[in-house]
């Protein structure tokens, strides 16, 4: 018997290319464009919750991605509430909040929650890839990217194979596909 396809339900056409692009044709994936209601809370509470109501939503498998930019100076802040600094403060408004601060490091976080149903639990894979927010360069089309400097490079300035194999989404797609591999059939 043929399980039900993983539906990845995100509002966001950039995550879903890179997702697309690193998990390949490995899980037959679909995508349901609904920006859903987010908690106020960790980051963990967070996409628990989003992957619980995708489930109700889409009433199968899914799969949601949450994305936080963590500043080390700022204690992990703005975190999971960085879509709304960007669209208020954008790139320059965002270099502004280090300014009192020596420590430019941060950290981008991506967490994916897996929920193979309604009422069922969700489960999560992280990944984190360190770097320092810098005044942005390189094509402002993604987020944050042109501000997050790793290893010399803002995302970017990458090219998009060399982000895909660094970064947050990355590490954190490879947990969730050797998961994926054991526990849904279609994998
Ligand atoms: O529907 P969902 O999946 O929630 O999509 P979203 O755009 O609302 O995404 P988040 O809630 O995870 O908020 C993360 C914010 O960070 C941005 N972002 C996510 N991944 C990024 C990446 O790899 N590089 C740069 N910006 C990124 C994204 O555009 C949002 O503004
Ligand atoms: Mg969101």
């Amino acid at each position: 018997m043929s399980a039900p396809i993983l539906t990845f339900v995100t509002g966001n056409a950039n995550k879903l290319r890179e997702v697309s692009t690193i998990l390949g044709d490995m899980i037959p994936l679909t995508n349901r464009a609904l920006d859903l209601p987010e908690l106020q809370g960790t980051l963990e509470e967070i996409t628990l919750d989003k992957a619980r109501r995708a489930a109700e939503a889409i009433g199968g498998p899914v799969i949601v991605e949450d994305t936080c930019l963590c500043f080390n100076a700022l204690n992990g802040l703005p975190g999971p509430y960085v879509k709304w600094f960007m669209k208020e403060l954008g790139h320059v408004g965002l270099n502004n909040m280090l300014a009192a601060y020596e420590d430019k490091s941060a950290q981008a976080v991506c967490t994916f929650g897996y929920c193979k149903g309604p009422g069922e639990p969700a489960i999560l894979f992280e990944g984190r890839t360190n770097g320092k927010i810098v005044p942005a360069r390189g094509p402002p089309v993604f987020g944050w990217d042109a501000i997050f400097e790793h290893e010399g490079k803002t995302f970017a300035e990458m090219d998009k194979e060399h982000k895909n194999s660094i970064s947050h989404r990355f590490k954190a797609i490879e947990k969730l596909k050797a998961w994926l591999k054991e526990n849904h059939p279609h994998a």
